[in-house]
């Protein structure tokens, strides 16, 4: 039996890397009255088998700056706490043995540049230079990155723990958390072999046990355990301490210097689950059998590239279980399910490399509300309804884990759990040609083939231009000249209902959303350092009813953002009606004159002007229609029942194909929607961004003296000059291939990167986004009179700026 405390301020469950950084920098902060809790001993369930490399390049720069945290961090550790953690900064190298793999190479020592991080890109010779034992017949090229490293994973978490300890966190072992209280909404207790804990905060790393955990407390935390397999050498003639770690994606494997000799591991196309339900709980310093013959084409790929490994003998082969996402990202935040509950789990095999800064953040989350910068792509709440089944998860898992090494083509699709949610027209878009992507579980069309002509709806992937370039401009220029039609039923919709609705609305919206009923607002809501923290519309129904669209995979985040900013004792209660309504949204010149064809209502530009909602019926359907665009076009979103989708899709399609009416889908919006301006949320704007960083002040109320939740830091960065500002940019080269995270330089200096890329097929040029930097400050004039450059897998070119919209910059059209 354990002393175990009757209570605590925050507790944390798992004492693997992830809990014992969140304890030492909730120690670190100031933080008392923490106590972390492990069932067995530090860093028995998967911590202490991982294989310890410390890579950093992600495709965020916020994760790219978390893992450099963990970097920084792990260079003083040793001299801070007088534990020793087997860090060395030894760099690391990644190969590539295919022209493709060495544009993604030279692409991402470009993404490299513009966050950053030193990333030198080698020849085959170089690379073996610094890594003498392989063979480099194969080899195209090689990145290397001088600050990556490797660690002592045991090591560096007790060095945590100890760090953690001396700065006042209690860490209890051998104690298991048998159930969670929840009251009010709320944690209240953790349930345990040795006695009830109270606590105001609960934090959740229990690695793969964590789901297990997050269900006592109905909270969906999506990981599975999958086998990871790893082998390590007898020492090794020619392996030095110094040896870089190293990566070689095209056959599937890593490798790292160890007492002298290698270890190699790799990520099988075929990955087996460890398939028990529950896990078993004493599971402590153990490993899964060994399973030769599954690692047999990893061992095959590893000779080709290291002979050497076939002369010296296997001193440990490890079967390792480790936690896993469906997205192959981990999973940090507080829980939308259970206020006060944070989870710190799923790190997909780069745990060692991501404890220190995922730790930091967390702990700064639990301990302050929010975390230190947007880490939307690890958010909790990126999950959606699709994600709360084990079969699902399993599956999708599974091939995130395939894909661990594989090629990350740009606009890549997942195929596994596929189909999961449909809209009532899946099956007549599939008919018509249509190519699905998914989100949050939803198909979605994203180009339509032209099956008469025998296109087949497929991608085909490459870092040039793919083979629906060619439908979605045609889409596009439908958009532009007449009309589409695009199936945006995935939309998240909510309904905030109550007698407080517009109150409660107008303080958590940036935007005037105390309007008429019949109106509709754009709007961001601000987090109180003024980040854009949701980005919709919002339409009066009813004086005690507001109706909120915004996008599909934001579905889980803004439901939990408005939610949770409702102020106490309001009566405005929030339900989420996705499932009750298709959307249909009917674009362009024609889509006045195909409407009119259908209602006997007045749709005239006066009779139902731009930012209206009104209900319609439309060939026999109730339709609430929203005259709003997301194209630059004039147009609807046409809200129905969802029973009634199909025939008004058939209506519309009757009356619309004869103006030359075109399906489209979610490329051609892309495409339009970079060159009319509009900011998509997680590219171009997030918590990080000011309505006014964005270019869209013109959004937020500050003329009026109506509160509202960040008002504060606006006015405050209103005063001041502005230290970046969104622009446009064109490249003069039409043909080259706008992706974003492309380097921005200003007569010769490096001033920021795409946030997004992108072509548009009425200007005929890539559009890209990005913010131009200046500490000393930024406005129209500075960005206009630079001369820019992009620099695009290595290579500099010539782009032209724009803060104003390339299509349409008078809105002429949306006003028709
Ligand atoms: N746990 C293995 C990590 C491999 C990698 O960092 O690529």
């Amino acid at each position: 039996m354990t002393d175990l405390p009757s209570s605590a301020k925050i507790v944390i469950i798992g004492g693997g890397i992830v809990g014992a950084s969140v304890a030492f920098h909730l120690g670190a902060m100031g933080v008392s009255d923490v106590l972390l809790l492990e069932r067995g001993k530090l860093t028995s369930g998967s911590t202490w088998h991982a294989a310890g490399l410390v890579g950093q390049l992600r495709t965020s720069a916020n994760i790219t700056q978390l893992l450099g945290y963990s970097v920084a961090l792990y260079d003083r550790l040793e001299a801070e706490t007088g534990q020793a953690t087997g860090w060395k900064r030894n760099g690391g190298l990644r190969l590539a043995c295919n022209p493709e793999r060495w544009t993604e190479v030279k692409r991402q020592a470009t993404t490299a540049r513009s966050f950053g991080l030193e990333m030198h890109l080698l020849s085959p010779k170089e690379a073996q230079d610094l890594w003498p034992l392989m063979q480099i017949d194969d080899v195209v090229g090689a990145a290397f990155l001088p600050t990556d490293g490797q660690v002592s994973p045991s090591d560096i978490s007790a060095a945590l723990a100890k760090g953690a300890r001396m700065k006042g966190v209690t860490i209890r072992e051998g104690v298991s958390v048998l159930d969670v209280v929840v009251e009010d909404g709320k944690v209240a207790a953790v349930v345990t072999d040795q006695g009830q804990v109270e606590c105001d905060k609960l934090v959740i790393c229990a690695g793969q046990w964590s789901r297990e955990i997050g269900r006592l407390a109905g909270v969906n935390i999506p990981l599975v355990s999958v086998q990871h397999q790893y082998l390590i050498t007898e020492p090794v003639p020619g392996v030095t301490p110094g040896l870089p770690t190293l990566r070689d994606p095209d056959r599937l494997t890593y490798w790292k210097e160890e007492v002298g000799g290698l270890v190699m591991g790799g990520y099988e196309p075929n990955p087996k689950l460890w398939d028990v339900d529950p896990l078993p709980s004493d599971f402590e310093f153990q490993l899964l059998e060994n399973d030769l013959d599954h690692f047999e084409p990893i061992m095959e790929q590893a000779l080709g590239r290291v002979p050497a490994l076939g002369e010296v003998g296997i001193r440990q082969f490890i079967n390792g279980p480790e936690s896993f996402t469906p997205d192959g990202n981990f999973i940090l935040g507080e829980a939308p399910e259970v206020k006060n509950i944070f989870v710190g789990a799923g790190f997909n095999a780069f745990g060692i490399a991501s404890g220190g800064g995922a730790g930091m953040a967390l702990a700064e989350w639990v301990a302050k509300g929010a975390p230190p910068f947007d880490l939307w792509p690890v958010d909790i709440r990126r999950f959606g309804r699709n994600h709360q089944d084990l079969g699902w998860i399993r599956t999708r898992t599974l091939e995130a884990y395939a894909k661990h090494y594989t090629m990350a083509w740009p606009f890549e699709e997942h195929h596994s759990g596929r189909p999961l949610r449909r809209s009532p027209l899946y099956d007549r878009l599939k008919a018509e040609g249509a190519a699905f992507g998914e989100k949050l579980g939803f198909e979605r069309a994203n180009w339509f083939a032209d099956l008469a002509a025998g296109e087949v709806p497929e991608d085909h992937y490459t870092y040039g231009r793919q083979n629906w370039f060619g439908a979605v401009g045609r889409e596009h220029k439908a958009a532009r000249e007449a009309a589409v039609l695009f199936d945006q039923t995935s939309f998240a919709k909510f309904e905030l209902v109550g007698r407080d609705a517009e109150a409660a609305l107008s303080w958590i919206a940036a935007n005037d959303v105390a309007k008429p009923v019949g109106h509709l607002v754009y709007t961001q809501m601000l987090n109180d350092r003024g980040g854009i923290e949701c980005d919709l519309t919002v339409s009066r129904l009813a004086v005690d009813k507001y109706y909120v669209v915004t996008g599909t995979g934001f579905a889980t985040h803004d439901f939990h953002w408005i939610a949770s900013n409702i102020p106490a004792g309001m009566d405005a209660r929030l339900s989420d009606v996705t499932s009750q309504f298709a959307t249909l949204v009917l674009m362009g010149p024609k889509a006045r004159e195909i409407l009119s064809g259908l209602t006997r209502d007045d749709i005239s530009h006066a009779a139902f002007p731009f930012g209206r909602a009104r209900p319609l019926q439309i060939a026999g359907c109730p339709v609430l229609a929203l005259r709003v665009t997301y194209v630059g076009e004039l147009g609807w979103e046409l809200h129905v029942p969802t029973e009634f989708a199909l025939t008004l899709y058939e209506a519309l399609m009757e009356a619309g194909r004869p103006l030359g009416l075109r399906l489209a889908g979610y490329r051609a919006i892309e495409s339009l929607r970079l060159e009319k301006g509009y900011r998509a949320w997680g590219a171009e704007i997030g918590p990080d961004h000011s309505p006014l960083v964005a270019g869209m002040g013109m959004f937020v109320k500050l003329k009026k003296p109506i509160p509202f939740l960040g008002r504060a830091a606006i006015e405050a960065q209103a005063a001041r000059p502005l230290p970046r500002l969104l622009a446009a940019f064109t490249t003069v080269d039409p043909s080259l291939v706008l992706l974003g995270r492309e380097t921005i330089y200003r007569n010769g200096e490096r001033v920021g990167w795409l946030a997004s890329g992108g072509y548009g097929y009425t200007v005929e040029k890539p559009i890209g986004y990005g913010y131009v930097r200046n500490p000393a400050g930024v406005d129209r004039d500075y960005v206009l009179t630079g001369a820019y450059e992009l620099e695009i897998a290595g290579e500099r070119y010539p782009a032209e700026v724009h803060l104003d919209a390339l299509y349409d910059p008078q809105g002429s059209k949306i006003r028709a």
